[in-house]
C-alpha cells in the first residue's frame, strides 16, 4: 500500500506536560483520512508537527515518504494545509488575497484562482474585502487557499468551523469529489462526529494526547454500537478501564 502520511511514535509535551503522547498511523493515498477527538485531544499539535509550524519531540513523521523535520521542503511540495482559522489580509479582497498567495507558485496559471474561488463556492463574493466576510466565508477562502497550488495531500484542521450547514455540506462534498475525480488524500481534524461519519473512509479517534484506535467505514457499520458517538464513547471506557488495571 502506497502511504501518502507515516507516523511513528510522535511525542510532544508543552510545559504544562500536555500535547500528545506516542502517537503512530499511517493514510494512504486518496484516502480521506478523520482525525477526530474532543476539545484539547491534541489534533492541532499533530497537524501543526505535521506542517512544519512546532517540532516533536520524539517520533517520526513522514509525508510522502520525506522526513518532515530533516527534508522539509520535499516533505511540503505536494501539501496543501488550513491549520486553525484561515489567515487573509482583511482589507483585501478574497480574489486579490488568492492571488498574493498565487506568488508562491511561480508557475501557477492565474485562472486557477478562479477556479479554486468556484470550487469553494466564493465566486459571488471574490470581489469583496475579507473584512465583510463571514468566518464561514474565511474558512472557505482558507480553504481555496489549500487548494491553490493542486496539492496532492490536504491537512485541514477543522475545515467546517463557523461554518452554516449549507455550507459544510458544500465543502464535504468539494473534498469528496476531489478525493474520487482526482486521487487527492485529505486528513482532517474535527470534533464533529457527523460531518467525521459522512466524509471519511477512515477514522482515527484521539482522546487526551493518545491515538487510541482506528476504525474503517465498514468498522463502524459493522459494530454493534449505533452511531460514531457511541462507538468513541466505548473507545473511552475501554482506555479508562485498562489504564486503571495497568
Ligand atoms: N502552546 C501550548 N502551550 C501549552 N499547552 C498547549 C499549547 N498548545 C496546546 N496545548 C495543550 O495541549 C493539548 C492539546 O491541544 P490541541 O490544541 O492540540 O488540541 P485540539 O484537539 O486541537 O483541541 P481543539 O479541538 O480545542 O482545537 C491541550 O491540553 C492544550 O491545552
Amino acid at each position: 500500500m502506497e502511504y501518502v502520511i507515516e507516523v511513528s511514535g510522535l511525542t510532544k509535551k508543552y510545559s504544562n506536560n500536555r500535547g500528545i503522547e506516542n502517537m503512530s498511523f499511517n493514510v494512504a493515498k486518496g484516502e480521506i483520512y478523520g482525525f477526530f477527538g474532543p476539545n484539547g485531544s491534541g489534533k492541532t499539535t499533530l497537524m501543526k508537527i505535521l506542517t512544519g509550524l512546532c517540532k516533536a519531540d520524539k517520533g517520526q513523521a513522514l509525508l510522502f515518504g520525506y522526513d518532515i523535520s530533516s527534508q522539509f521542503e520535499l516533505a511540503m511540495a505536494q501539501v496543501g494545509c488550513l491549520i486553525e482559522t484561515a489567515d487573509a489580509y482583511t482589507y483585501m479582497s478574497g480574489y486579490q488575497n488568492l492571488v498574493l498567495a498565487a506568488r508562491f507558485y511561480p508557475s501557477l496559471p492565474r485562472k486557477r484562482v478562479d477556479e479554486v474561488l468556484e470550487l469553494v463556492g466564493l465566486a459571488p463574493f471574490a470581489k469583496e474585502k475579507v473584512g465583510h466576510y463571514s468566518l464561514g466565508m474565511k474558512q472557505r477562502l482558507g480553504l481555496a487557499s489549500a487548494l491553490l497550488s493542486s496539492p496532492q495531500l490536504v491537512i485541514l484542521d477543522e475545515p467546517t468551523n463557523g461554518m452554516d450547514i449549507e455550507g459544510m455540506v458544500d465543502v464535504r462534498e468539494t473534498i469528496i469529489q476531489l478525493a474520487r475525480e482526482q486521487g487527492i488524500t485529505f486528513f482532517i481534524s474535527s470534533h464533529l462526529i457527523r460531518e467525521m461519519e459522512l466524509m471519511c473512509s477512515r477514522i482515527g479517534i484521539v482522546n487526551q494526547g493518545k491515538f487510541l484506535k482506528e476504525a474503517s467505514r465498514s468498522d463502524l457499520l459493522e459494530s454493534p454500537h449505533e452511531s460514531l458517538e457511541q462507538y468513541f464513547l466505548a473507545q473511552i471506557a475501554e482506555e479508562r478501564e485498562r489504564v486503571s488495571y495497568v
